[in-house]
């Protein structure tokens, strides 16, 4: 199909249909839940058992999205998230502020408290991600300087989940991309980098957006020439049905910046 570019999300990306669609959680629906669950899992060996730690974060286009925070707030006490579309921006402050109308994270949140041994209660884990939340800023992947105007201190993490293969049409595209957010961390810092593989369209509703069909090597090979060693990269097989997507994989790669 052809390539959904940034202003198309813009005026067609409805966050509510994207959670409903994507994030629903429940034991009744293991396979679609299973990209879900996988990336909760390597996010939780990333960020709790590999100790990926430091005072701030930079997620790359969140959407409307919480989940890649959850275990990533008890070792970064400073998050920042970024979206191209205010919708998502929207959407986000809704939970944030706990707002009539917000997603219902709970079950999700649950989840990672299992995986964590309940360390804490659900509720604690909820207040822990809305405190580290510091700011929402618009950011564009296809830009050199992808937060634009703003100058933040390059961060001890980069985190994006998703938003590479739906932000780039093709794979110089995808590569520049890694290189233009990678100016945001410092050397040495890491990137928590969740893909989706084999992947050619998704639904929102009934809207279709294009993706960036991608195989593990090249995304091994993109980190690589932005400047990232990779330390590990985790993948699997998904089964989401025809009429959603037609992915096959994700991957969770953890990459490290090489010191100049
Ligand atoms: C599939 S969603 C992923 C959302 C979330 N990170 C997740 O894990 O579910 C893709 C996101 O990329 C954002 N996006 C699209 N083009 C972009 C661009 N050029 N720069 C930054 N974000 C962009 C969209 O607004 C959307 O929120």
């Amino acid at each position: 199909m052809a390539f959904t570019e940034k202003d198309f999300y813009a005026g067609h990306f409805n966050p509510k249909d994207y959670l409903d669609t994507y994030y629903t959680f429940s034991s009744a629906k293991e396979h679609e839940n299973g990209f879900l669950i996988f990336y909760l899992k390597n996010l939780h060996q990333a960020f709790i058992l590999d100790d990926i730690k430091g005072d701030t974060l930079i997620d790359i286009g969140s959407g409307p999205t919480i989940y890649q925070f959850l275990s990533a707030c008890e070792s970064f006490q400073e998050i920042v998230a970024t979206d191209y579309c205010e919708q998502n921006w929207e959407e986000m402050q809704r939970w944030l502020r706990k707002e009539p109308g917000a997603f219902d994270w709970s079950p999700v949140v649950k989840y990672v408290c299992e995986l964590e041994g309940n360390r804490e209660k659900w509720e604690e884990k909820e207040e822990k991600v809305r405190r580290a939340i510091k700011q929402i800023l618009k950011c564009d992947v296809t830009q050199p300087s992808p937060l634009g105007p703003v100058s933040l201190p390059p961060a001890d993490c980069l985190l994006s989940s998703l938003c590479l293969e739906s932000a780039c049409k093709d794979l110089p595209t995808f590569r520049s991309a890694l290189k233009n957010i990678s100016s945001l961390v410092k050397p040495g810092g890491h990137l928590v980098l969740c893909s989706i593989l084999e992947e050619t369209y998704y639904k929102v509703g009934q809207q279709p957006f294009s993706c960036l069909y991608l195989e593990r090597a090249s995304v091994e090979e993109a980190l690589k020439g932005a400047g990232f060693a990779v330390k590990w990269l985790n993948e699997t097989k998904i089964n989401l049905p025809l009429s959603v997507t037609d992915a096959k994989a994700v991957c969770v790669a953890v990459a490290q910046k090489c010191q100049n």
